[in-house]
């Protein structure tokens, strides 16, 4: 098996270093999105005692009753808030369905901006007050350590270091609370029923809180699947398409997965938490003339990410 190179890097080196320590974190996150496309982030901002009350509010949530939760699933808004059943996305060429169910938290806009017209209200849990006051705090403070790291990766880029701050203030960012459900007889299961088919996933950097459980993959270069564990609370962050798009394929937008467990693990549930950063609808993701010469011909047409969010939703089944 090959070995992948996913370092763990301190984000607080970066918020609160000096020189030296903020230019080796945006070399660091740099060089290992361009070769991999996965670090694991600690100092985040994020304590234990918040991450361990989000995971009991996402069991008591996927704990409802199954006719409780359909109440909050709406069509209508493609899955982009509230509740989505088991059985409703499609990895990209994959048959069967992903083998999770799971809950989605958008942006609330509060400064006056006029964004806040392109957002559907998030839906609250009347059942359970206490993970609609915990999944908006962790939202905000994984926007937070959102917005440092692309300052970081601006500076890589060697583009102004609040280039992308403009860009996400606001943005469609989505908090995703994800069960993958147990499965009592998996040998009844579609031969490939896995929990999340291989994927790219589509906004600019996904940051995901509890990689530290089994199952999750990344395709490596030389085509192998390769575990990707987080140490403790550490956060696992990766690049998503529209960032590599922007860059023209500079950072690397990496293939990756979550498989089965073994037969016998599979009565047991399985629960994650990505934050899925993404700009405001209005970016326009056109390579960078910085990330396009000779060697790098640019390899995509202009597009906004409102446009290119709407064309993937599409293609994994969300929206009609
Ligand atoms: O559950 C995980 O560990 C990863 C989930 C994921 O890749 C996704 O939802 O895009
Ligand atoms: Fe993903």
């Amino acid at each position: 098996m090959s070995t992948v190179n996913i370092p763990r890097l301190d984000l607080n080196f970066y918020v609160n270093g000096d020189e030296e320590q903020r230019k080796q974190f945006s070399d660091d996150i740099g060089k290992a999105f361009n070769e991999t496309g996965f670090v694991t982030i600690t100092n985040h901002g994020l304590d234990k005692k918040l991450i361990d009350k989000l995971y009991e509010d996402v069991k008591a949530l996927f704990a409802l009753p199954d006719e409780l939760k359909l109440k909050y699933e709406k069509p209508e808004l493609a899955g982009q808030r509230g509740y989505t059943s088991k059985g409703k996305e499609t990895a990209k060429g994959f048959k069967a369905p992903d083998l999770k169910e799971f809950w989605q938290i958008g942006q609330t806009v509060t400064d006056g901006d006029l964004v806040k017209d392109q957002y559907p209200d998030n839906l609250l849990v009347d059942e359970l007050p206490s993970f609609n006051s915990t999944t908006l705090e962790v939202y905000k403070k994984l926007e937070w350590a959102g917005q440092h790291l692309l300052r970081a990766i601006a500076v890589y880029l060697n583009l102004p270091e609040n280039y992308f701050d403009d860009k996400v203030h606001n943005g469609n960012s989505i908090l995703r609370t994800l069960h993958y459900f147990p499965i009592e007889n998996p040998e009844l299961l579609p031969e490939d029923a896995v929990r999340a088919g291989a994927h790219e996933d589509i906004n600019l950097i996904t940051l995901l809180i509890g990689a530290s459980a089994d199952g999750l993959e990344l395709l490596t270069r030389e085509n192998e699947w390769f575990p990707v564990k987080a140490y403790g609370e550490d956060l696992v962050v990766n690049v998503g398409d529209m960032l590599q798009r922007l860059t023209n394929n500079k950072l690397k937008s990496t293939t990756h997965r979550v498989v089965n467990p073994p037969r016998e693990l599979m009565k047991y549930s399985r629960y994650s938490v990505p934050f899925f950063l993404h700009p405001k609808s209005d970016m326009d993701l056109t390579c960078l003339p910085s990330c396009i010469d000779e060697n790098h011909p640019k390899q995509y047409t202009d597009v906004t990410a409102g446009e290119y969010l709407d064309e993937r939703l599409r293609e994994i089944g969300l929206k009609k």
